[in-house]
């Protein structure tokens, strides 16, 4: 997005706080006046001074008093509404994008990264806060406050003032010159921070993996070179400041003694008073110092016009939803899912992951779709859940294209039990509103007894309130999975979508999920992901999916008889699941033997 198209969207925000950018324009020609004011009083103390004017000092001490306390006011004024309508700005500019950002499709998520997402809302929001409150005002005080010194400035020695004004616009190329290497080195440094943000959310949100995997060395070093891109960038932007700063002051300081030498020998020469003099050396300051500022208060407003536009990148992907869903309720009476010959492949993707999908669901069936790893068994259920369009064929919901549907309703039809358990920080209480806003305590303690949960929450400290860290990380594999349930039975939708977990767990483990599933699938409808074909012995129809496409279809006897890809699958994972359980049984001796080794965590 261009500047300057950045800049009037970012004025939308600013307009909505007309009368707070008012009450600064008032501080603002405040603080300016008051700036002129102390080059008078010096000029005024000085004359009455020369002039040995004893009761004119005194007069002007009491109007120094008055003066500082105005300075006072007005300083903590300006500085506390740049902050509020700063802080206003990002405010908005957050919620804005929180708002869109929950609008967003699946795949906008599957293609970035959350890191750089998080950046965004953070690193460049306070950036983007900060260019509408001090970079704003500073680049409308510095130029007018020139302007103002300048005619007070001629009007105390006109040529005088021409001299000085000669040395502005060198010493504002200079700035400028140096502004665009700042402005360079602070893109980098953004990138390289963005970079670093998304590295450190991968790796602290996974401290088990680098533990278990003993990669924090290598961890540490992927950091070492994330950090030296960071301390490199900085460092030259210490360089370019340093430069920077030599530069004008070099220039700053040689426009001063040129004018104190001029102005000392005007005065010599009669033609300016010592009182003159001494506020034209103050107003020269109001009138140099803002070309020097100028050039770095540009190269951050348009570092903040490019955090801007990252904030407006992600608000202008393209939405799913109009307006964020409401929870519906009163969900459709469900009869029936038909999919007929749908075909799906990710963008970008050169093949199909999904390729003429034809399955009928009906009430109170109880379907399962197994096959091997990257078959397809979660695009499908990506796809009911309304996650991804499919590139042909028909989806229908009860007789009815789901394209009909909107999303909320179509999502309602469905209680989704992932297979990473997918619960939120904060309490079990929290968690489980999430599965039906609003729900009653004791809705929750049945849905959490039918979910084989409710023994060990109640164990837990603070029961329902218990926090159960982030992602529920301070509850074991089983216990968050059977909180998931318990999640999803609240939500009682008519489909039980269920993206089966149980390979990760102990045999107890197991057991208990397994029975709260029993529970929960019930006579409802239920279409279920099984990695273990000991689960699905009892599915009304079993689908084979496998690259894509259903290589077979029917229950567990008929898949069985036909000695096809089902029997295959069956019996190699019969063999696995005898060698492992061989495994525990001899780890179990060992145990004994030993006293270390537990055969239970030997189990699946
Ligand atoms: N977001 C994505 N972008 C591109 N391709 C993807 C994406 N997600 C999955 N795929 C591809 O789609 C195919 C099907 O993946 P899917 O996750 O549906 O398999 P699955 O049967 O659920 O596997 P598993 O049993 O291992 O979970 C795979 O080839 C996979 O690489």
């Amino acid at each position: 997005m261009k500047q300057q198209g950045v800049f009037s969207r970012l004025s939308t925000y600013m307009l909505r706080h007309k009368l707070l950018y008012s009450v600064l324009g008032l501080t603002t020609l405040l603080s300016i006046t008051l700036d002129l004011g102390i080059a008078w009083l010096l000029s005024a103390v000085t004359d009455k001074a020369v002039g040995m004017d004893v009761e004119g000092l005194k007069g002007l001490a009491i109007f120094g008093v008055f003066y500082l306390l105005v300075v006072g006011l007005n300083n903590y004024t300006d500085a506390y509404l740049k902050n509020k309508v700063s802080a206003r700005i990002r405010n908005e500019l957050r919620l804005d994008m929180m708002g869109h950002t929950l609008k967003l499709p699946q795949s906008y998520f599957d293609n970035n990264h959350s890191g750089d997402l998080l950046s965004r809302f953070t690193n460049d929001n306070q950036t983007v806060g900060e260019a509408c409150g001090q970079v704003l005002i500073g680049l409308i005080r510095n130029p007018l406050l020139a302007m103002a010194a300048f005619v007070y400035l001629l009007y105390i020695h006109w040529l005088l003032a021409l001299i000085c004004l000669a040395m502005g616009p060198l010493i504002f190329l200079t700035g400028k010159i140096f502004g665009k290497a700042m402005r360079s080195n602070s893109e980098q440094l953004q990138q390289n921070m963005g970079r670093t943000t998304s590295f450190l959310h991968d790796i602290l949100g996974s401290s088990m993996v680098f533990k278990s995997f003993s990669i924090e060395r290598r961890l540490l070093k992927q950091y070492q070179g994330h950090s030296k891109s960071i301390i490199s960038g900085e460092l030259k932007r210490g360089r370019i400041e340093g430069a920077t700063g030599a530069v004008s002051s070099l220039l700053g300081n040689a426009t001063f003694l040129l004018a104190i030498v001029i102005a000392g020998s005007f005065v010599a020469r009669g033609s300016l008073e010592v009182g003159g003099m001494l506020a034209f050396i103050q107003l020269m300051n109001y009138l140099v110092n803002p070309f020097s500022s100028l050039p770095g208060l540009i190269a951050a407003m348009q570092q903040s016009l490019g955090a801007a536009g990252r904030i407006f990148e992600v608000m202008d992907s393209k939405a799913e939803v109009e307006e964020l869903p409401e929870p519906v309720t009163g969900s459709l009476e469900f009869q029936s899912l038909v999919l007929s010959d749908l075909s799906f492949g990710y963008p970008g993707a050169d093949k199909l992951s999904l390729n003429k999908i034809s399955l009928e669901l009906h009430k109170g069936m109880n379907m399962a779709v197994v096959g091997p790893s990257g078959g397809g068994k979660s695009t499908l259920f990506k796809l009911l859940l309304g996650f991804y369009e499919p590139a042909a064929g028909r989806l229908l919901i009860n007789g009815t294209d789901f394209q009909e549907l909107s999303l909320g309703r179509l999502r309602s039809l469905f209680a989704y039990v992932p297979q990473e358990s997918g619960l939120y920080t904060g309490s079990i209480r929290d968690n489980l509103s999430n599965g039906r806003p609003g729900a009653s305590e004791q809705e929750m303690i049945t849905a959490l007894r039918q979910a084989n949960a409710y023994e060990f929450v109640m164990e837990l400290p603070e029961g329902l309130d218990t926090d159960i860290g982030e992602e529920g990380s301070r509850l074991s594999g089983g216990q968050r999975q059977r909180l998931s349930i318990a999640r999803a039975i609240l939500k009682d939708a008519p489909v039980l979508l269920l993206d089966e977990a149980t390979a990760a767990l102990d045999n107890e483990s197991e057991r208990l999920v397994q029975q709260s599933l029993s529970q929960l699938m019930g006579n409802r409808t239920t279409l279920v992901i099984a990695h273990r074909l000991s689960t699905v012995q009892n599915a009304d129809l079993i689908l084979v999916l496998d690259k894509g496409e259903i290589v077979e279809r029917g229950n567990h006897e008929q898949l069985l008889a036909a000695q096809g890809r089902y029997h295959a699958l069956y019996y190699s994972q019969l063999r696995q699941e005898a060698d492992q359980e061989q495994g525990g049984l001899n780890l179990g001796k060992e145990a004994e033997a030993g006293g270390e080794l537990r055969p239970e965590t030997a189990g699946v």
